[in-house]
């Protein structure tokens, strides 16, 4: 229940209402109190040390589940109204694989109603972190397809280990399915409409060198070395002022953030719609048997 409450509130309103504030500052001194602590979940660890970090803690590849989704949207919103956090690092705590994306398997072979109810935690999860009020930082420690992707896209700022075994991308076409339209305004937002055009119709995975050259990642540094310059990039970021900051925030992504409010429900009927075809389950079938099959 608590977690549906979580997923039916919108996003935007932390970046773009001023009602935020007036709600931080009522319930501040019990949220200080209570979110200092590290929040002790089973998918996404929060560690509240010299920086905050949000963990991925999904095994083995930090596939992005109902659960996982769940748990993630949670998370922020707790760290959203903590007035004592304004940045967080996001990361994996495995080496390797940020985020292998959504998790194929709950878009395979369920019901309608799971696959709406997966879809709304998919966009509630990008509401909520495009959204953000706080100084958000991809700390990209493996590689990250399509979903992981997505939510490396979401941050900021994204620093990622300098490894080309490591590719980021949104591959959804070479799985037999398409980017939607809100993941190709967060990828246009980040890389520009032409290399973005062009991933998206190949389903291009990008090694690290290539995707800091085309500006899908802004740093490379050793593997060693991604978390504690995340905690160095926050510092920069949290030296500007927060109101300034957040308000420009806000004009860069606000029309994208209303484009998917304004058709969110059109995107989950499209979506089951799409995931439910015949030919759409047996392409994803097939993705996840050669997955299996290449050890
Ligand atoms: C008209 C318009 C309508 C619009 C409709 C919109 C529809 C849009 C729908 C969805 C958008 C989709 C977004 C996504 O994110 S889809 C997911 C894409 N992800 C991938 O393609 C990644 C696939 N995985 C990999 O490439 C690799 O696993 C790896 C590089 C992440 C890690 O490699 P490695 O360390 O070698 O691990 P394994 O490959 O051996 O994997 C281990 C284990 O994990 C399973 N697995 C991997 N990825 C996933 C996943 N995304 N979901 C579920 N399970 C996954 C893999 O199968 C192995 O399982 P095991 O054999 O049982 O151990």
């Amino acid at each position: 229940m608590a977690a549906q409450a979580v997923l039916r509130s919108s996003a935007p309103a932390r970046l773009l209402s001023g009602s935020f504030y007036i709600r931080k500052g009522v319930l501040a001194s019990w949220q200080h109190y209570q979110s200092r602590r590290p929040f002790s979940n089973e998918k996404v660890l929060v560690e509240l040390d010299e920086s905050t970090v949000m963990k991925m803690k999904n095994p083995p590849v930090n596939s992005l589940s109902l659960d996982v989704l769940t748990e993630f949207s949670i998370s922020l919103e707790k760290l959203e109204i903590d007035r004592g956090c304004r940045g967080v690092i996001l990361t994996s705590a495995f080496p390797k694989i940020f985020s292998a994306g959504l998790d194929i398997t709950e878009m395979c072979g369920k019901s309608a109603e799971h696959y709406a109810a997966f879809w709304r935690a998919v966009q509630e999860m990008w509401l909520k972190l495009y959204g953000s009020n706080m100084v958000t930082i991809a700390a990209i420690n493996g590689s990250s397809p399509a979903g992981g992707c997505l939510m490396a896209m979401c941050c900021d700022y994204r620093i990622m280990a300098d490894n080309p075994k490591f590719a980021i991308g949104l591959n959804e076409t070479q799985l037999g399915i398409v980017a939607p339209f809100w993941f190709k305004e967060t990828m246009v937002n980040t890389v520009g409409n032409r290399v973005t055009e062009q991933s998206l119709q190949l389903g291009q995975m990008y090694p690290a060198p290539d995707a800091l050259k085309i500006g899908l990642v802004d740093k490379l540094v050793t593997e060693e070395k991604v978390q504690s310059t995340a905690v160095a990039a926050m510092s920069q970021w949290l030296a500007v002022p927060d109101h300034a900051r957040q308000i420009t925030k806000s004009i860069m992504r606000k029309p994208t953030i209303d484009n998917l409010v304004k058709h969110r429900e059109a995107d989950i009927n499209n979506f089951v719609s799409f995931i439910t075809k015949d030919s759409i389950q047996k392409s994803l079938q097939v993705y996840m048997d050669r997955l299996k099959q290449k050890k």
